[in-house]
């Protein structure tokens, strides 16, 4: 039985030093709601949604505010009906008005359900990716609301394929158990970093072993093409180079935009524009596919059933699921079973607290039970915030290892979430001091937004 749910705001001031800065969000503190969940026999499920910093507070009220559909309920039902809880979670018939199925209310969804799925999987003494991994296509399927998708997927289809795929999955499990599965860094390319900085961490990574780099753009074209001509001189003509909007441009900016960037030779585009433009990315694809570029996009995607119209209609050759927008581990595992069918390789979003930690879980399982392959795909790999997680990630010569500790690795250390909690943290009061950040307690207005 659920006794309680906690849930705090944890940031981090990365807007110091610039980290994760993009076009779009200059000023990025890594943030997030974390949530743990409290069983009556002694059990925890801890979970988050990543957030960049002011608006995370919201996102914790919401969470406080479903907590009431989780406390009181026994976990071994709701694991047993995960599919129909979840759906009872999202379609609450006052809070549904708020969403639904996007923006606050599912950010707060994704948090809470995190943290079941790290309980359930800590309770089967199992890391998150072999708890999906073993489970009997039926008991995965019962996991997931196909409402909305059936015109993609139906049940029955989605167990026709995990049981079509179900022979090779010891292999695949053997085989990324000793080679881990291969990712790609942005660590070398947030927008606020000076030519020295992108300099030494794309040698860095290049030492590590990593073969493929992204690139944030989208401000100043004559810079992107600075930027890019810089990390292409080091990183060579073999290695692959992507880039990053993160939604600045409008439809024939990007188009254009992007045009001028081609000669860099880039795989993918990401987020050229709108999240919600579906139509607007299949132009982009259209227009980019002659120059070889592909349309990457998913981090800010609301819902599957978003994902359904992007995966349907071609308008991404990249399908970048993020492990904290949609609502947590079954609204995911919908959405790779629809790129599976429609043939389009997921490489999930990764740039956020706690992001790689999670993400790595999901793309095992695609890699055991579904696509059984990692062929063009791969993991995104930034260097922020791991230290503070009880089991950070661990990646080796440009791989990340298979996680082994139960559960889903999202448990904060104590240290850390005593220190950074918001604005009460022993690590806020020190920065308060400093004045290099206001106690929202003592200001009266919001900081100014930089542009
Ligand atoms: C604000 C975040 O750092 C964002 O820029 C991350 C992102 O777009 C990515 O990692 O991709
Ligand atoms: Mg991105």
């Amino acid at each position: 039985m659920i006794r309680n749910v906690s849930v705090r705001d944890m940031r981090w001031p990365t807007s110091l030093g610039a980290h994760g800065s993009d076009a779009m969000h200059t000023d990025p503190d890594y943030s997030c709601a974390y949530v743990v969940i409290y069983t009556m026999n002694g059990a925890e499920g801890h979970g988050l949604t990543f957030t960049l910093g002011r608006g995370t507070e919201i996102v914790v009220q919401a969470v406080h505010t479903l907590s009431s559909l989780v406390i009181g309920k026994d976990a071994a039902d709701i694991f047993n009906n995960f599919g129909s809880f979840w759906r009872k979670l999202t379609s609450e018939t006052q809070l549904r008005w708020i969403g639904p199925e996007k923006g606050v209310m599912h950010l707060a969804t994704a948090a809470l359900v995190n943290a079941l799925w790290d309980l359930w999987a800590r309770v089967q003494h199992k890391p998150l990716w072999k708890l999906i991994a073993d489970m009997e296509p039926e008991q995965l399927v019962n996991c997931i609301d196909f409402r909305y998708i059936t015109d993609v997927i139906t049940p029955q289809e989605a167990i026709k394929i995990l049981k079509e795929r179900q022979p090779n999955r010891e292999k695949m499990e053997r085989e990324v158990l000793t080679k881990g599965y291969p990712a790609y860094t942005t660590q070398v390319g947030w927008l606020g970093y000076s030519n020295e900085t992108v300099t030494q961490l794309c040698h860095k990574y290049l030492s590590e072993g990593f073969t493929a780099f992204k690139l944030k753009v989208g401000q100043d074209l004559s810079d992107d093409k600075r930027r890019c001509k810089l990390v292409r001189q080091i990183i060579g003509d073999d290695k692959l180079l992507m880039v990053d909007a993160n939604q600045n441009w409008d439809v024939q900016e990007a188009i254009a935009w992007m045009k001028e960037l081609a000669p860099f030779k880039p795989l993918w585009i990401e987020e050229p524009t709108s999240p919600d433009d579906v139509l607007g990315h299949l132009a982009i694809s259209k227009a980019l596919a002659p120059l070889g570029i592909g349309v990457a996009t998913g981090e800010m995607c609301c819902n599957r059933v978003l994902f359904k119209q992007f995966l349907q209609s071609g308008a991404m050759q990249f399908c970048q699921i993020d492990s904290a927008r949609i609502g947590g581990v079954n609204e995911i595992l919908a959405v790779y079973l629809m790129a599976y069918k429609l043939g389009v390789k997921v490489c999930p979003h990764a740039g956020g607290v706690g992001l790689c930690e999670m993400v790595q879980h999901l793309q095992l399982f695609d890699y055991i039970c579904l696509s059984q392959s990692s062929e063009g795909r791969f993991i995104e790999y930034v260097d922020q915030q791991h230290e503070h997680f009880v089991h950070p990630v661990v990646v080796r010569n440009s791989h990340y290892m298979t996680p082994k500790a139960p559960g889903y690795s999202t448990e904060l250390e104590r240290e850390a979430a005593e220190g950074y909690e918001w604005p009460i943290g022993s690590e806020w009061q020190k920065l308060f001091a400093s004045g290099k950040f206001v106690d929202p307690r003592h200001a009266t207005t919001l900081p100014p937004t930089k542009h």
